[in-house]
């Protein structure tokens, strides 16, 4: 078999991910390398990601990349990939998911009781927070896991609020850290996914091969609920789906920007009755007035 050329952004964390899905396949028998291409979100540091005005901020240009046979397959972390691939581009595996919940940095101990600032650039994580926080405030904050590190260490802001599995791939948890257990993820966090181009039918069945099936079962259910969700604009979305046993437990918010109004869903389905889970959930939502808060959010 030939090298396989592995797309990915030029990231710590995005050649981590990368790197790590080369020495599966190094373990399958095969050879990988790395080509480093740069996303629309890696050149505009600046802009929310929800501002910048397309989806696939992130991915569209790894897209293209196999579309026109630079690169054999492309890894991104999935919550950034949009739940519609474009045309000629598949889900090939996705890898087991790491610990998917949030965390908020501090500098020292914190009491949360305070008028406190919290960075993030996350329209879920600021409309969550100021949902369970009303007398707080939220300050923007972009770029790497490096830079947001060392611009909070540079700041007055009291804490910062990062994915674990994405501190956690780069050795980058720092000793001051909470855990948000009662934060709903975005979809799909925590979780890796290989691209391919569906033309690609030689490759296929190796890079198959590293599908972890539970992972894509409820990733499948999360993205589900944020597709009918969302209709192409970007909300303070929540989701995360986990299996037990013969079960899958399902917990989806829709958050107003602002924080003052919320909507939630919990869900417990037996595994054979899975099919358009997410989907039904967010119609639930929607029903409830979950609704109102997307109509305003695409005006
Ligand atoms: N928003 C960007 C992004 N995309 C994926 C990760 C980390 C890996 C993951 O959460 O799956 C991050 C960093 C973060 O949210 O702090």
């Amino acid at each position: 078999m030939q090298t396989i050329k592995i797309g990915t952004r030029k990231s710590e964390l995005a050649l981590k991910q990368a790197n790590n899905v080369g020495a599966s396949i190094e373990k399958l028998g095969g050879t990988y390398e790395l080509v480093l291409i740069q996303s629309v979100g890696d050149i505009d540091l600046k802009t929310p990601l929800h501002e910048i005005g397309f989806t696939g901020v992130f991915t569209k240009a790894l897209d293209m990349a196999l579309l026109n046979g630079d690169i054999d397959i492309a890894v991104h972390s999935l919550k950034d990939v949009p739940t519609e691939l474009p045309k000629g581009i598949v889900q090939a595996a996705v890898i087991k998911r790491d610990n998917p919940i949030d965390i908020l940095v501090t500098k020292e101990a914190l009491n949360l009781a305070t008028k406190l600032t919290i960075a993030t650039g996350s329209i879920r994580r600021k409309a969550q927070w100021l949902h369970k926080y009303p007398a707080h405030q939220i300050v923007g904050l972009r770029g790497n896991v490096h830079t947001r590190l060392q611009k909070l260490a540079d700041s007055e802001w009291s804490g910062a609020i990062f994915s674990h599995s994405g501190l956690d791939r780069v050795d980058l948890i720092p000793v001051h850290h909470i855990e948000l257990n009662w934060m709903t993820p975005a979809p799909a966090q925590g979780v890796v996914t290989i691209s391919i181009a569906e033309a690609n039918v030689a490759l296929m069945p190796f890079i198959q091969q590293l599908n972890h099936a539970e992972t894509a079962l409820i990733t499948q259910i999360e993205r589900d609920f944020l597709n009918e969700l969302e209709g192409g604009c970007s909300a303070p979305i929540g989701a995360l789906a986990s299996i037990e046993k013969d079960t899958v437990r399902f917990k989806g918010v829709l958050t107003a920007p602002d924080g003052k109004q919320q909507f939630e869903i919990e869900e417990t389905i037996k595994m054979d009755q899975v099919v358009d889970f997410g989907r039904k959930c967010a119609q639930s939502i929607l029903a409830k007035g979950g609704a109102e808060i997307m109509k305003e959010l695409q005006n």
